[in-house]
């Protein structure tokens, strides 16, 4: 029998089969839509602090993957036999092929978003934390941007799975495309012929809708995006402003204190009963050798670390308090306190799917530090002081360590915090980059800010601190000014060993 292609080709016409393809893409979006969502609350279900909840997770995603779609259609379809009352709408086959699609489809989906949600890395969560952001601020502003286009590529395809799945709704009797063509070629036995059509219309949806989602792939990736310099700052190039006299050096009152500081991670005990206290205005840099605790004890500062006895107070308010301590139970939650320190970290944790202007508002933004215009313009002059106004339109991938790590640094400033923490912020920069950085933090140092730096640039330190701390096995060795230090040095070999000016 000869291939009977002015039927094939009739077919593409035919009213019945785009009235089935409109039904395959109605019922293909609503249930990639409904799973995407569905699948993100699983996933953060599967990182719940409580047990139980990721216990109900797991065996939500474990059991709708075991279970075959076509078995789990046929089930909800003919759930009305066993309780009448669901006959209302799961006798619609539209309604029941929806719920038994996106059953299977939230459990796939989930784990999708669950390794998207881990590969945002703890330092985004960090700087948000940092920025006063609370959980859900975090979420919606740093992780859930990230997440999505790092799952999207997988969220497509998991879309075009589901174009295909439906024609299992067949079974249930819905006009999806495979049953016209069942009923089609049943009464002309024209089987291949209508397979060819049936085919034609699966890969036109398919087509169509993965051209759209690699569009959208590529709106969402960042790391394409070309930006144009900006007039302002263009001609400043990289140079940095002068930074302005911010606050007058207050000696009396300690801006921040640690009393009793106790910090161990399992049987490794890091520090016990240390003791720091620095004064408004005061730069003091902590030094010593690696595994010291000097990066735990900055941490620790500003909750990123759980300390474990001891209390910090800011200006001489309680603000955190170590697991143990009594006062833990009753001090509030220190929210606007958060915001009096700021953080610049060892590897910068900018939002890389913001511009650099984007990562300097957003904490300003997100606690309505005034309207958009006021926070865009405070934003640029801090870009303009650490030299990076030129760059304001970039993505963070576009510019170099120690580039991001002067964003980072005007990020943290604006927030306006009384006392700013530096924790080896070199470290993670080519040596040449290294100055760069150096120089825009002995402006601040200057300028009368209240700073701690945890630092093995050892001739900086001396030169831009007011106080060098040196620890060694979670025990404070040294405590005095550069020049006390670098007498110090001229008795104690051991010190002047490791200082190695
Ligand atoms: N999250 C963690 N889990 C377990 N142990 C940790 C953790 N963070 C730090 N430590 C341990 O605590 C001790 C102090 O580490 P810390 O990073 O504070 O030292 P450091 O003086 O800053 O060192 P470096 O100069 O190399 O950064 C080390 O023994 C380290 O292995």
């Amino acid at each position: 029998m000869e291939f009977d292609w002015s039927y094939t080709i009739g077919l593409l016409w035919s009213r019945d089969f785009w009235n089935a393809t409109l039904l395959v893409v109605e019922l293909s979006l609503a249930s990639w839509i409904i799973s995407v969502i569905l699948g993100f609350f699983v996933a953060l279900s599967h990182r719940s602090g409580f047990l139980a909840v990721r216990k109900i997770a797991s065996v939500y995603v474990w059991f709708f993957r075991s279970l075959p779609l076509l078995v789990l259609l046929i089930f909800v379809y003919n759930l009305p036999q066993a309780f009448p009352s669901t006959g209302s709408f799961l006798s619609i086959p539209f309604i029941s092929g929806l719920i038994a699609i996106v059953l299977s489809e939230t459990a796939y989906i989930a784990e999708i978003h669950r390794g998207a949600l881990v590969s945002v890395s703890k330092g985004q969560y960090e700087a948000g934390h940092v920025l006063g952001l609370s959980r859900s601020g975090i979420q919606r502003l740093v992780v859930i941007p990230q997440a999505l286009r790092i799952a999207l590529p997988s969220l497509a395809n998991e879309f075009i799975s589901i174009v295909k799945l439906t024609s299992l709704v067949s079974v249930i009797s819905l006009a999806e495309i495979l049953l016209v063509g069942q009923r089609y070629y049943t009464q002309n036995f024209k089987v291949i012929e209508t397979m060819v059509a049936v085919a034609f219309y699966y890969v036109l949806i398919v087509t169509v809708f993965d051209t759209l989602l690699k569009a959208l792939e590529r709106h969402l990736d960042f790391s394409n995006r070309l930006t144009a310099l900006s007039k302002a700052g263009a001609d400043g190039a990289d140079s940095a402003s002068d930074l302005p006299s911010i606050v007058e050096r207050v000696d009396s009152q300690p801006a921040i204190r640690l009393d009793r500081g106790g910090k161990s991670f399992g049987d490794n005990s890091v520090f016990n009963n240390l003791n720091l206290a620095v004064r408004q205005g005061e730069v003091v840099s902590i030094i010593g050798p690696s595994g010291s605790g000097k990066t735990t004890l900055i941490r620790s500062l500003n909750g990123l670390e759980t300390l474990d006895q001891g209390i910090v107070y800011l200006k001489e308010k309680p603000f955190i308090a170590g697991r143990e301590e009594q006062l833990g139970r009753t001090l509030p939650k220190a929210k606007n306190e958060m915001l009096e320190l700021g953080m610049v970290f060892q590897s910068f944790n900018l939002f890389p799917h913001k511009t650099v202007l984007g990562n300097v508002t957003l904490g300003p933004r997100y606690h309505n530090r005034g309207s958009v215009g006021e926070i865009r313009s405070s934003a640029r002059a801090i870009l303009s002081q650490v030299g990076m106004l030129a760059h304001e339109n970039k993505y963070p991938h576009q510019l170099s360590g120690g580039q991001q790590q002067r964003v980072a640094i005007a990020r943290a400033l604006a927030m306006k915090p009384s006392v700013l923490l530096f924790d080896e912020p070199t470290s993670a920069l080519d040596p040449e980059t290294v100055g760069e950085v150096l120089r825009i933090m002995a402006d601040l140092a200057k300028s009368g800010r209240t700073m701690i730096i945890v630092t093995h640039e050892m001739k900086f330190a001396l030169e831009v601190s007011d106080r060098v701390i040196f620890m060694e096995g979670g025990k404070v060795i040294f405590d005095g000014s550069p020049n006390a230090l670098r007498e110090e040095l001229l008795r104690d070999v051991r010190l002047a060993d490791f200082v190695r000016l």
